[in-house]
């Protein structure tokens, strides 16, 4: 399926006894990234699971626009969240073999993407052992072995050093200039080029 855009529309969140946000329309389109911006608590990581699938709207509805195949729409999404999902007992490159078994090969060979996030030569390390930034680039990773058309990421670059962001921003230009649609919470900048932007919780 060609995705042209992913849509939440009159969405509303009630987390506990707070409501995080009502009648709230979200659009983002190919091409383009939508970066969903706002205090801590205020409800960005809740939206990207629900538009994710991960989590259920209070109310609204989420869909993916595109022709082609109907299929269930988590079949078209790399979702990162706050979690790197890396485990320790495995190696490096057995982490990602299983991501790229379970999302489905059709990207990177699992070396090559290892050099391109900036552990190569790492792959057969145990995993426990990298540093935060190391485990980061290998979540990263998965973006890269398996092509999917929508990418949902939560603060991608957390623990990320200079050059690893650099390199990660590089990812989502090429991902953008592919057709590929990109929504990132984030309280730091991304080198996205323009980008769309939703504010949560008030003017932060
Ligand atoms: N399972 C839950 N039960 C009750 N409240 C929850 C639950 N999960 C999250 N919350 C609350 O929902 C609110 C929004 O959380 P969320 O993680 O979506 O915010 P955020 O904007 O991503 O914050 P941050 O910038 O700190 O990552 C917070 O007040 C949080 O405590």
């Amino acid at each position: 399926m060609a995705v042209s855009a992913l849509v939440g529309e009159k969405l509303a969140c009630r987390r506990g006894f707070r409501l995080l946000f009502e009648h709230l329309d979200v659009t983002a389109r190919a091409g383009r990234a939508l970066l969903v911006v706002g205090p801590n608590g205020a409800g960005k990581s809740s939206l990207l699971r629900i538009l994710s699938g991960l989590l259920g709207a209070t109310s609204g509805t989420v869909r993916l626009d595109g022709d082609g195949a109907d299929t269930a729409a988590g079949e078209y999404i790399h979702y990162l969240g706050h979690d790197d999902a890396v485990k320790g007992a495995l190696s490096v490159a057995a982490n990602l073999a299983f991501w790229r078994t379970v999302l489905g090969p059709t990207g990177m060979a699992v070396e090559e993407a290892l050099e391109e996030v900036g552990l190569g030569g790492l792959g057969r390390l145990r995993a426990q052992v990298l540093s935060a930034g190391q485990k980061r680039r290998l979540a990263i990773a998965r973006l890269l072995v398996s092509e999917r058309p929508v990418w949902v990421l939560d603060e991608p670059t957390t623990a990320l050093d200079v050059k690893a962001q650099a390199r990660f921003a590089a990812f989502g230009r090429a991902h953008l200039q592919a057709g590929g649609i990109l929504i990132a919470a984030t309280h730091a900048p991304l080198d996205l080029g323009e980008v769309d932007e939703l504010r949560l919780g008030g003017v932060g």
